[in-house]
């Protein structure tokens, strides 16, 4: 039963012949609709409708739409998700709403395995408010006993982007609430990859992307929850007119709307967000908790295979499937090279420095097959040494 319902969302996606696909971690594949979908909107729409496309296409509410397809799979009520701007414009917005609720406290407390953009917005933020908050950067396995009554927001991200561990969402959470820390929860790699329970886990803000496990294209739009009982209460910093009460009266003065929208700040890209809305299809009739089972037989297998065939690698992912996210990574030192010969042999995968080869196991479009497939190649790029060729050692921009 469950096969069934991955052959069928397999084939609504476009993927290219004779290709493994193991990075949909980091940028989804196209489902089938979403050319005819972003064709409409720029023929008929945007071609035919011109302005008035705002009301008669529905643009306008575009955004909460998209959120409300989010929020069924992150665990979040109807009206809690938007989507908008980048993870990163968001992780702001949600920060700065954070410490402006969090009275005299002035510790922001993350990780070290979070992504570096995070890290970076929060040290950016702490200077454009310029109230003597600090960055605290903790090990991984130091976060939990470091939540103290001092800390304002606890800012984690759920997978870690290079070794898949996974932080136990409902227990930081209440080990924050239980310390007066607020928290914000970056779901980048856990969006549309595991279920998320952000209600049950009563999480106060949380972000993520639209364009990996999502599949919502290249820069697709972000998305930002605030919980609800937050939305009326939290004071935006980026306050702009799509965030206003009235944006159409025109008033000088900002005041917020109501509830999540608040959160919206300009136009949003329209095209990219249709494009979003579409790829979001592709979920209707998924049930999070069979993808997680079969995320983590595709992901045990490729460890059992990986493992078997090639033993100049080693497991950089926690191997207890429970602490895991949907991806699985190994150690090599010459990492980059070889991924690059993989990449040329038709599995697709990337690499994270310094040594990091790193696969996502995504089981809407990967099949037990792929994952035997890819392990099969990675040992022959691993016996007859193609890792050792000039030509993969060249470093691309984008990695
Ligand atoms: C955990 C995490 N947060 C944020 C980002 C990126 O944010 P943005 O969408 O702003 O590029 C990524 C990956 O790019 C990520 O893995
Ligand atoms: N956002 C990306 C991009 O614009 C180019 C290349 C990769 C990305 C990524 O998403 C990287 C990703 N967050 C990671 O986990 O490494």
């Amino acid at each position: 039963m469950t096969d069934d319902i991955f052959a069928r969302t397999r084939a609504l996606f476009e993927l290219p012949e004779g290709i493994v696909y193991l990075d949909g971690n980091s940028l989804g594949p196209l489902p089938r609709t979403v050319r005819e979908r972003v064709l409409a909107e720029i023929d008929q729409g945007w071609g035919e409708r011109l302005i008035r496309g705002w009301n008669e296409r529905g643009w306008i509410d575009l955004q909460l739409d998209v959120g409300n397809r989010i929020a069924r799979l992150i665990g979040a009520p109807e009206g809690s998700v938007v989507a908008a701007d980048s993870t990163s414009v968001n992780l702001f917005k949600v920060l700065t709403a954070a410490l402006g609720m969090a009275g005299d406290r002035k510790i922001v407390l993350s990780d070290s395995g979070n992504f570096p953009t995070d890290l970076y917005v929060a040290q950016g933020a702490v200077k454009a408010l310029g109230q003597g908050h600090e960055l605290k950067i903790v090990a991984p396995e130091e976060v939990e006993a470091s939540i103290t009554a001092d800390v304002a927001v606890l800012m984690i991200t759920q997978v870690d982007y290079r070794t898949g561990r996974l932080h136990d969402m409902a227990a930081l959470t209440a080990k924050a609430h239980e310390q007066g820390v607020i928290t914000i929860w970056d779901l980048c790699h856990s969006a549309g990859a595991l279920p998320v329970d952000l209600a049950g886990c009563n999480v106060d803000f949380a972000i993520g992307c639209g364009y990996k496990y999502l599949n919502g294209g290249p820069g697709a739009p972000a998305f930002l929850y605030v919980r609800p009982d937050h939305a009326d209460r939290v004071s935006p910093s980026l306050c702009g007119w799509m965030g206003h009460e009235a944006p159409f009266a025109f008033d000088l003065d900002y005041r917020p709307a109501r509830g999540i929208d608040r959160m919206r700040v300009g136009t949003p890209a329209i095209l990219s967000l249709a494009a979003l809305h579409t790829a979001l299809e592709v979920w209707d009739g998924v049930d999070m908790n069979a993808l997680r089972r079969r995320s983590i037989v595709l992901s045990e297998r490729f460890i059992k295979e990986v493992e078997a065939r090639c033993p100049e690698l080693e497991l950089a992912s926690p191997r207890d499937p429970s602490v895991r996210g949907s991806q699985v990574s190994f150690r090599f030192r010459e990492g980059y090279a070889a991924m690059q010969a993989l990449i040329a042999e038709g599995v697709i995968g990337d690499f994270r420095a310094p040594d990091i080869m790193r696969f996502g196991f995504t089981p809407l479009y990967i099949s037990e097959a792929d994952v035997v497939t890819a392990a099969q190649t990675l040992e022959r790029i691993m016996r007859d040494r193609l890792w050792d060729r000039p030509e993969y050692r060249m470093r691309s921009k984008v990695t």
